[in-house]
């Protein structure tokens, strides 16, 4: 089965497999040249007759950790569906008091604490790019699920303007470094918005992550710290937030995207086209012929 123009895709993380209240239309599976998704890519169909890709981030079953998801071949193959806007649900660590486990977040800003062994560039191998990431989520994005969240779930608590830490993991963070994360500024944690987002901004996708609270880390009580036992009793309550929401999310993006009235998205395309630093004779052309199948007739 092949699909094309199927503009938006989610992302689902810790808990979130599936959208099984969607109409499933079929699936695909891209091999890409890195490789092939996380998971085959479902792609669904809301009452509304809007189709979603939605891709299962680290498998169907939990088999990939944070630092093994192929996340260049994800972005990647949601790209070369069509895809253009990303809603991406993250389980998170509350840093904060008011983030009460589930509670959801939409962020605003990201502070990288990964450790470098994750592949986290489509710009390399004689092909030097530079993408511009101070902000790295999308406001536009972010103000249309807020809307249509707190319709459809008007009683969930969803914060805004909250920095992220991204750790290394798959181990949990020290006390000691929750509390240096706190002293930062940093609001919630997880495992997993980068590289996803920046490659995302690498490919010209509009991205948001959706941030579901699951536990208090490890800074709030002297004898309790967060545990896979912990994060399990709330992400069955946050799946189904999350299922609820895009129920109204997915008809009101897809009209958006069809009346060309999210600015970002329309501004993000075409918007790398001069990052390449690397003079056309020195461009490494394995380089090139790679890049081509996100960004075809940029660089070559
Ligand atoms: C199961 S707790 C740690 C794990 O949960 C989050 O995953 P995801 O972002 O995919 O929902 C976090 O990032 C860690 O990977
Ligand atoms: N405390 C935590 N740290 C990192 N990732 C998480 N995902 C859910 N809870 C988390």
């Amino acid at each position: 089965m092949s699909f094309t123009n199927v503009k938006i895709a989610v992302i689902g993380g810790s808990g979130l497999y599936s959208l099984d209240n969607l109409t499933v239309l079929g699936e695909v599976n891209p091999e890409t040249p890195w490789g092939f998704p996380s998971d085959p890519i479902v792609v669904a169909e809301t009452a509304t007759g809007d189709r979603v890709a939605f891709l299962a981030r680290h498998g169907r079953g939990h088999h990939l950790n944070p630092s093994e998801v192929p996340v260049r071949a994800n972005i990647a193959a949601l790209k070369s569906i069509g895809v253009e806007a990303i809603i991406a649900f993250s389980a998170v660590g509350s840093l904060r008091e008011e983030i009460a486990p589930r509670h959801f977040v939409l962020p605003t800003q990201i502070v990288d604490r990964t450790k470098g062994v994750r592949p986290f560039t489509f710009f390399e191998g004689g092909l030097v790019g530079h993408v511009p990431f101070a902000d790295p989520f999308d406001a536009e994005l972010a103000d249309l699920i807020a809307k249509h969240a707190a319709i459809a779930c008007p009683d969930l608590p969803l914060h805004r303007e909250k920095t992220l830490v991204c750790m290394e993991g798959p181990a949990f963070s020290t006390r000691a470094e929750s509390h240096l994360y706190r002293s930062w500024g940093c609001d919630i944690i997880n495992m997993s918005v980068l590289p996803e987002s920046k490659l995302a901004r690498e490919a010209e996708i509009a991205y948001q992550m959706v941030c579901m609270s699951t536990d208090y880390d490890c800074w709030k009580n002297h004898d309790e710290a967060v545990t896979v036992e912990a994060v399990l009793g709330h992400v069955g309550a946050n799946s189904a937030n999350a299922k609820k929401m895009l129920l109204a999310i997915i008809p009101a993006l897809a009209t958006a995207l069809s009346k060309n009235e999210l600015k970002s998205v329309i501004a993000l395309k075409g918007s790398n086209k001069w990052s390449v630093m690397t003079s056309k004779e020195r461009r490494n052309p394995e380089a090139v012929r790679k890049i081509e199948y996100i960004l075809p007739g940029y660089y070559a």
